[in-house]
């Protein structure tokens, strides 16, 4: 199986680069400076649970990379529209798309790009940054990918051994992999996870464990919770009670270091991912006739932020 990731930042570099030490057919489709980089230094991943410095394949143009079986596409959701050009020519010869980005809306994007059935679901759980090195730093030891098809597509029965060969990839790999089908409940979890994570701490500056030690963080925080907890109900993913308490756990621990790469994203004083992780959340809330007065601040100061962006 011949497959293709987009992308060798932090989820694309690690993910990735884990496919290729447990010697799967990998090829990176990169821009010219990233590409250049690799072809110096490696892929160099950092991480507790194994350093490595890897060489791999790497393409710069999607007509190298045709007869590719499947597109891991690994790139931020503002870089989606260039994404989508790279990929084009692997992915109308046959590859389909395994996206892993945040958030919700690429999906649809993807889908009017490729089709409905070029397009399965994925999602990752990871602490990961590209160092300004070209390091791939794994910031401690968790690392899950979730991947599987949409409701409509378990229906129809098809893409069936796609997924049985996409399974025998994920096994026996240094992270964990689990096929979760349908993939939309995995991308609603996620997603209200990630927004309240993001908006709390991007609002805030901080970590959760100093939102949670002034006066009224705590409050916060659940309210923010509540607000996205409400759009996944809305959408007819409600979280069941046993992941609520996860979230909460992570949310709303007393002392976590805990922080959105979002957040990450500001201290670096670059783009980020506000319109695709909060916006979009906040624009189906409204479609909804919700009321969500929290993410409305965020976003209205994610905008801002992005406002006083020098162009670069
Ligand atoms: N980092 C994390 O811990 C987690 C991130 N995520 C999600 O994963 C997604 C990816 O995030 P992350 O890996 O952190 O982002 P990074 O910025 O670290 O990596 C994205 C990479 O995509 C590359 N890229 C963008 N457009 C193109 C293109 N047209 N052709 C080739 N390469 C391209 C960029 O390369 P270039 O150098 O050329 O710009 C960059 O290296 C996001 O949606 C994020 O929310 C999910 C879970 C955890
Ligand atoms: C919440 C987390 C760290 C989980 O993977 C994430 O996805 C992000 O910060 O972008």
């Amino acid at each position: 199986m011949r497959i293709l990731v987009l992308g060798a930042g932090a989820v694309g570099g690690y993910f990735g680069g884990r496919l290729v030490e447990a010697g799967r057919d990998v090829t990176f489709l990169l821009r010219p400076h990233r590409a250049a980089q690799i072809a110096r230094q490696g892929l160099i991943l950092e991480s507790p649970v194994g350093n490595a410095t890897l060489p791999v394949k790497v393409a710069t143009d999607g007509s190298a990379a045709i007869g590719s079986d499947v597109v891991i596409l690994a790139c931020k959701a503002y870089d989606l529209e260039t994404a989508i050009a790279a990929i084009e020519k692997p992915v109308q010869a046959g590859a389909v798309v395994l996206p892993l980005l945040n958030g919700l809306a690429h999906i649809d994007r993807l889908r009017r790009a490729f089709g409905q059935e070029r397009v399965i679901g994925g999602m990752c759980q990871i602490l990961a940054t590209l160092s300004s090195d070209g390091t791939v730093r794994h910031l401690d030891k968790g690392a899950r990918l979730v991947y599987g098809r949409f409701a409509e597509q378990i229906e129809r029965q098809s893409l069936a051994v796609l997924m049985e060969k996409l399974d025998r990839i994920f096994t026996d790999v240094n992270f964990t992999a689990k096929r979760g089908e349908p993939i939309e409940r995995s991308l609603w979890d996620k997603w209200l996870m990630l927004a309240t994570l993001a908006a709390a701490t991007s609002l805030m500056r901080g970590s959760i464990g100093q939102i949670m030690a002034s006066d009224d963080g705590a409050k916060l925080i659940g309210g923010i919770l509540a607000e996205t907890v409400s759009v996944a109900r809305a959408a007819g993913y409600p979280p069941s009670e046993a992941y609520l308490e996860t979230v909460r756990r992570i949310v709303l621990e007393p002392g976590s270091p805990a922080k959105a790469s979002l957040l990450r994203d500001i201290e670096k004083g670059g783009r980020i991912e506000g319109a695709h992780l909060i916006g979009d959340m906040l624009r189906r809330a409204q479609a909804f006739g919700l009321e969500t007065p929290l993410l409305q601040v965020a976003n209205c100061h994610l905008q801002v932020y992005e406002a006083n962006l020098q162009p670069s």
